[in-house]
């Protein structure tokens, strides 16, 4: 809650610049980035994992934005969400578009040539060929958690040799509080 006992000076000193005013709380570029692919991720009507991914350009600017979901036209509620039926076709993962191809298909410029993906799960070796004839260079993950199975080992087998470079995601923030309620009136 704002200490309304504060004078101005107070609040400037611990808020922001005090020459300025300038708010220094601000989220940085890239928990901002972050933050989009993963709030991206709550459409995901995947059960058991919701990954998003977010495009950035050279000079910041969001590009494109994705998350798993089925293809578009083929109904969510037709295709399987399950993975445990014994006939692949029963499967999600024959079906599903990953979060990665989605944010290059959903692009809204020329090009991600130079651009960086931020996504929440390291991209598999499927999403791994899209990105890099896509012409993205850098990804930024949130988590490795698959790190040992082998279309991840694939994946950066490839970015090695296309020289893309990939490194986790690290932040000074735990969590960002989105509140979709409308402020008090003060
Ligand atoms: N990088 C990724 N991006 C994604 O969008 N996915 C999607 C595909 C599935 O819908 C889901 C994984 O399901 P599961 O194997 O944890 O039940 O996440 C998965 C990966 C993992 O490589
Ligand atoms: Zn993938």
């Amino acid at each position: 809650m704002e200490n309304l006992s504060l004078n101005n000076e107070e609040v400037l000193f611990n808020n922001g610049n005090s020459q300025t005013g300038k708010r220094n709380d601000y989220l940085e570029w890239e928990d901002y980035f972050m933050a989009v692919a993963i709030l991206s991720a709550q459409r995901s009507k995947d059960p058991a994992k919701q990954v998003g991914a977010c495009i950035v350009s050279e000079d910041k600017k969001i590009v494109g934005i994705g998350y798993n979901g089925m293809p578009n036209g083929c109904s969510d509620d037709e295709l399987p969400w399950v993975k445990n039926q014994a006939d692949e076709l029963d499967n999600k993962f024959a079906y599903v578009c990953h979060a990665e191809m989605n944010a290059i298909m959903n692009k809204n410029t020329y090009d991600v040539k130079d651009c960086t993906i931020y996504t929440a799960l390291f991209p598999c070796n499927e999403c791994a060929k899209l990105i890099i004839q896509s012409g993205i260079r850098q990804i930024v993950y949130l988590s490795d958690e698959n790190k040992n199975k082998k279309s991840i080992l694939a994946s950066k087998r490839m970015f090695n040799l296309a020289g893309i470079s990939y490194r986790q995601f690290e932040s000074k923030r735990s969590e960002i509080v989105i509140n979709l309620r409308q402020p008090e009136a003060h």
